[in-house]
């Protein structure tokens, strides 16, 4: 098994990459976030570019070192966009994360997300009920049907999505991961759990969104498993941090996001986490 310190000199070279490089990731995703989206992705140091429709998916997705979507909040446009757009990422090999969002709500959210299961995301990120039902629509283990989303909280803990994140990750050959009090991340033989966050993160809207097109910065530099644990420790390390120095909602988000532009290379690979062997 890969080693911790191992794990920790790959994150930061991530982090340091994308400082250094300013990478461009491009995003679709929802309306109701897409600003706290782009202000993280520049915050942690790459570029952001947010679209609706079909051919300028296409463009980010061929223009950028990688891709984020989120069907938060779809409009018809988006059966022709998404599509389009993730086919062409697969076809070209280009990482690209994905946020099944409220995964079961509506019948073009369901058709998306299954089409979704051949063009194999480099990175699936959600909260645990979603990895849950999204294991469960495209039939793997540790899936269930999509009954327990409730909306876009999670309703599930983080450790009942274990082997339906293993499940997803063997399946895409990426990796997966599960956010919550804890954060999972596994690439279907390793798994990392993150530690720190905060309580306020479940307080502001797109602190899972944020962190997918974060996670979407770092996949540009390094392999989706080390994208996703570096993004996981760098909001763990930002949400705890912010927590200290505000008393609300409202200030932490900003808090926040001085604290992911503030945070370096070292103290993100030295956030808490420890590895397990599947
Ligand atoms: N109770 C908590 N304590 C510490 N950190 C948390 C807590 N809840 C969430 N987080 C952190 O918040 C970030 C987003 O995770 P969360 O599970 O809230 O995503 P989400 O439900 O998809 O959010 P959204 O849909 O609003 O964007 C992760 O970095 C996670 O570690
Ligand atoms: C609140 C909300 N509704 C659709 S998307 C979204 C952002 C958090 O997922
Ligand atoms: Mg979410």
């Amino acid at each position: 098994m890969i080693t911790k310190e191992e794990i920790q000199n790959r994150m930061i070279q991530a982090v340091e990459t994308v400082i250094k490089t300013n990478p461009m990731a491009g995003s679709i995703t929802n309306t109701v976030t897409i600003n706290f989206v782009a202000n993280a992705q520049l915050a942690v140091g790459g570029s952001a570019a947010m679209v609706y429709l079909p051919d300028e998916g296409e463009f980010l997705a061929k223009a950028g070192g990688a891709t984020y979507i989120n069907v938060g909040t779809l409009l018809p446009i988006y059966e022709e966009t998404l599509p389009h757009t993730a086919k062409i990422l697969h076809d070209t090999e280009k990482p690209w994360v994905l946020d099944p969002v409220a995964v079961g709500i509506g019948s073009l959210r369901t058709q998306l997300l299954q089409q979704f299961k051949e063009y194999k995301p480099s990175v699936i990120r959600g909260n645990a009920s979603e990895i849950i039902a999204l294991a469960g629509l495209w039939e793997l283990d540790g899936g269930t049907d999509v009954s327990n989303v409730r909306g876009v909280d999670s309703t599930d803990t983080v450790n009942t999505a274990k082997a339906a994140a293993v499940a997803l990750a063997k399946w895409t050959g990426g990796a997966v991961a599960v956010s919550g009090k804890t954060d999972l991340i596994t690439d279907g033989s390793v798994i990392a759990y993150s530690h720190g966050g905060s309580h306020f993160m479940e307080k502001i809207t797109g602190a899972g969104c944020s962190l997918g097109g974060v996670v979407a910065v770092y996949s540009t530099a390094t392999s989706p498993f080390i994208a996703a644990l570096t993004a996981s420790a760098v909001y763990n390390l930002a949400g705890a941090r912010a927590e200290n120095r505000v008393d609300g909602p409202g200030s932490f988000q900003v808090q926040f996001l001085d604290e992911l532009y503030k945070a370096t290379a070292v103290d993100i690979a030295h956030n808490p986490f420890e590895i397990e062997e599947v």
